[in-house]
């Protein structure tokens, strides 16, 4: 069916899933930006577009609202999986994905009336090299330097899980907080890339509290490759053991951390609706 897509959240973060194969048109930015609005698309928090892969199984493409690129998407990964299982392209319950941040492997370890509900993603390794991620800091790794604002500093710390992100460590959270500063951080210079923001606070050995501002999107519920970032800076902090559970807004997400910081993610994912985009949406794109 052409332009056919289906819309999932993985705890409140929601995607657009299509596929280049079955499109009329060209995702350009404007086609993204409009399709991801809520009130002059359908509205999400970005969409993932199937496409082929030369290395992998399927490859995936992850579009962020404002019309960006992202290389990584914990969530998106879960629910591109489901989405591949749930329509027939995947007849196996693990396969690989190939994204612009690497390759991945996906694995559905539970279902509810024949559907994916529980998926597991192998989320490649950490990477705490300053250049790598990118972020411009004078030390090799970016763990507890400082980040200035016009009005605050903050401790900071960053690491890439496939794309980048920057840990802001804090007694409490207060989502006022992170609404405010989020975009000021996320659009840093310390950050030639930009970045995804999270505020984390530890509450047990093997228990985080997140807040997310993400890089193209702002604020969301919950993000994946956000909670694989929290859990390797906690754990390169000594604060937590290397099996946890990271709580957002929208839900938990367990994550665990190898040795060699080889990152595992395992959390739910549900359809909410699936249909054709409409002509007049996709007009003058
Ligand atoms: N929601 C995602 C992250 C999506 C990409 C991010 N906005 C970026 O630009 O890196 C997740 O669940 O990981």
């Amino acid at each position: 069916m052409q332009n056919f897509f289906v819309k999932t959240h993985g705890l409140g973060n929601d995607y657009i899933v299509l596929n280049q194969d079955d499109m009329s048109f060209e995702l350009t930015r404007k086609a993204i930006v409009r399709i991801c609005d809520v009130h002059f698309g359908i509205g999400s928090d970005g969409i993932l577009l199937k496409v082929p892969s030369d290395k992998s199984e399927f490859g995936l493409r992850i579009l962020n609202p404002d019309g960006s690129e992202a290389e990584k998407s914990g969530n998106g990964l879960r629910i591109f999986a489901k989405y591949l299982y749930d329509y027939g392209f995947a007849t196996k319950k693990i396969f690989s994905i190939e994204t612009p941040g690497g390759l991945v492997k996906a694995e559905i370890i539970e279902e509810k009336n024949g559907k994916a509900f529980r998926i597991k993603v192998d989320m490649g390794k950490a990477i705490f090299e300053s250049k790598r991620i990118p972020v411009k800091c004078e030390n090799e790794e970016c763990i507890g330097e400082t980040l200035k604002l016009v009005d605050r500093e903050y401790e900071i710390n960053c690491v890439s899980v496939g794309n980048p992100h920057c840990i802001i460590l804090k007694d409490e959270l207060n989502e006022d907080e992170i609404k405010t500063y989020g975009s000021e951080i996320e659009n840093h210079e310390m950050f030639p890339n930009r970045i995804n923001v999270q505020f984390a606070k530890v509450v047990s050995p093997n228990e985080v509290e997140v807040l997310i501002w993400e890089r193209g999107a702002g604020w969301t519920l919950a993000s994946g490759s956000s909670s694989c970032a929290v859990a390797c800076t906690v754990v390169k902090r000594g604060l937590t053991e290397r099996k946890l559970t990271i709580k957002m807004p929208g839900g938990d997400l367990k994550i665990e951390i190898d040795e060699d910081w080889e990152i595992r993610m395992t959390g739910d994912v549900r359809e909410i609706c699936s249909g054709t985009l409409g002509a007049e949406l996709i007009q003058d794109l």
